[in-house]
């Protein structure tokens, strides 16, 4: 991965978002596929025209994935990686065999900053991948959402001082996501230091569709956090 902080531009959820974050600079997009609990999930049918564009290498976000829908998946999709959204190892394990191209990357999700964290657990989730063979992982906020668990897209903050921690210990690439938007993202960069940043709701007009301006202002301070 070359030097500076990337940026992956999560929950597209269709191909004007998708041309617009990569004009605006985005290094990956994300796609959420299948995934009930997720206002921006898409059907692996409904994703095919993202994935088939020519924009930026585009990530699966999967949750609790079958070994076989994820061969659907890869097979109809032909994703750059694979997000897996709850704990992966086995998976990951088996489709390194079989799809050596693929990149796998792993969520890992912290409460919101104001709520106790089992710093122990989190250690041994990144062990658990990084054994496994995933190539990068994505700290982010889990949160109860009108009353029910999301693993991702909360626009919540976690606990960064802690995820400073992690991210200077962690044996892959780590990237922070969670509550990320044009007015922290500066100080999330400067301060926890992460390889990439992961985000969604902070940049859109309304859920499932991106902002111009909001991108635009995004990518101005990681670029000025870049050229630092
Ligand atoms: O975006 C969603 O709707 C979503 C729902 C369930 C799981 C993951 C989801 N998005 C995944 C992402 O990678 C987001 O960028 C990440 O969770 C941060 O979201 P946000 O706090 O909204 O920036």
């Amino acid at each position: 991965m070359k030097a500076g902080c990337k940026v992956k531009i999560c929950g597209i959820t269709n191909l004007e978002d998708a041309r617009l974050a990569a004009a605006e600079g985005a290094d990956y997009i994300g796609v959420v596929v299948d995934v009930s609990f997720s206002p921006r999930s898409l059907t692996i049918e409904q994703a095919g025209k993202i994935f088939a564009s020519p924009y930026r290498p585009t990530v699966a976000l999967v949750h609790q994935i079958s070994f076989t829908k994820l061969e659907l998946l890869i097979s109809s999709l032909k994703p750059f990686a694979v997000q897996f959204l709850s704990r992966a190892a086995d998976l990951i394990v088996r489709a390194k065999k079989i799809y050596p191209g693929i990149q796998m990357w792993q969520s890992i999700h912290l409460p919101p900053a104001d709520e106790q964290v089992n710093r122990p657990e989190i250690e041994r989730l990144v062990w658990e991948c990084s054994e496994a063979g995933a190539d990068l992982v994505v700290f982010d906020t889990a949160a109860v959402i009108s009353g029910s668990k999301r693993f991702g897209g909360t626009g919540r903050q976690s606990n960064w001082q802690l995820v400073q921690q992690l991210v200077k210990n962690c044996p892959l690439p780590a990237f922070l996501a969670g509550g990320i938007n044009p007015s922290n993202v500066a100080q999330a960069i400067a301060f926890v230091k992460p390889a990439g940043i992961d985000l969604c709701s902070g940049v859109e007009a309304s859920p499932g569709q991106k902002s111009l301006n909001k991108l635009r202002a995004l990518m101005t301070e990681v670029r000025k956090e870049n050229a630092l």
